[in-house]
């Protein structure tokens, strides 16, 4: 089993902490690949019944096994890694083993961080171009871990995001930040996002570091446990 400090801080994809890990990474690529061809394909209408009932089912299959919902729950056990490698795993904009995530990876270079991301078509928002919210969301998470070069983490106060030129799909993205100041709790910091060297975004984005530190967000009030997402079935 690997033990690493920060599992994000890495350039390379990081080994998954256990055959658990690895298994669900497998399961993510898939649901990864599912989305892509989802969104570029057109099969006939009953065909795509047809794989509509495989994919219910296959759901309710997994929804058979132990259900784990949250971070804090998934660590509880022991079994399934620390809060970090959890983190990992499932963070919506750079967890391997979840499919929403492109994902986004990040590392430090002295008083940078580096990060790359790929989006594909499941991205689009104008024609050909990453929508824009999508672009927000990878600077929240990139500027998230960058703020690990001042050591006072915390949560994002503002981010506040220009578009210079469209992001393109299916490119490889470049992404670097570095800090600009720090006033006690705050840490101010500017990131920009490069395509073929030509910059398509900045951001300036304010972490603030909450006054009973970020520990204390363990001790917040959980969310309901039981979702039932829209089907087709259900109208949606
Ligand atoms: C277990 C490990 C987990 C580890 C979990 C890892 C999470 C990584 C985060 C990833 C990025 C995210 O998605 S974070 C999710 C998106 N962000 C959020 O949900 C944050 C929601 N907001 C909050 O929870 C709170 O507002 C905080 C924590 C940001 C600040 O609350 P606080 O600690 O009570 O601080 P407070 O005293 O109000 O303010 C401190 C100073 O900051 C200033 N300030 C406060 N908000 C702002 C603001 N929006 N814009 C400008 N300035 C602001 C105040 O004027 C004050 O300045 P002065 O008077 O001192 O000069």
């Amino acid at each position: 089993m690997t033990e690493l400090k920060n599992p994000f801080a890495s350039e390379e994809i990081t080994a998954p902490f256990n055959e658990e890990w690895q298994a669900k990474r497998r399961v993510a690529a898939a649901v990864r690949l599912l989305t892509e061809v989802l969104v570029t394909s057109s099969p006939d209408t009953s065909k795509m019944h047809d794989i509509a009932e495989q994919l219910e089912n296959t759901a309710s299959d997994f929804a058979s096994s132990p259900r784990v919902y949250g971070r804090l729950d998934w660590i509880e056990s022991g079994q399934h890694g620390s809060f970090g490698q959890v983190s990992h795993e499932l963070n919506p904009l750079a967890g391997y083993s979840n499919p929403l995530a492109p994902p986004v990876t990040t590392r430090i270079e002295g008083d940078m961080a580096i990060g790359r991301c790929f989006c594909g078509w499941a991205y689009e928002g104008p024609p050909g171009s990453v929508h824009g919210g999508y672009v927000a969301a990878i600077f929240d998470q990139f500027m998230g871990f960058a703020q690990k070069l001042g050591k006072r983490p915390g949560m994002t106060g503002y981010l506040n995001v220009s578009y210079h030129h469209r992001t393109p799909l299916t490119t490889d993205l470049h992404l670097e930040a570095r800090i600009t100041k720090q006033e006690g709790r705050k840490t101010f910091m500017e990131g920009k996002m490069f395509a073929h060297d030509e910059l398509t975004a900045s951001c300036e984005a304010l972490f603030i570091e909450p006054r009973k530190g970020m520990y204390a967000l363990k001790q917040q009030a959980r969310p309901e446990e039981v979702f039932s997402p829209p089907t087709a079935r259900s109208g949606a």
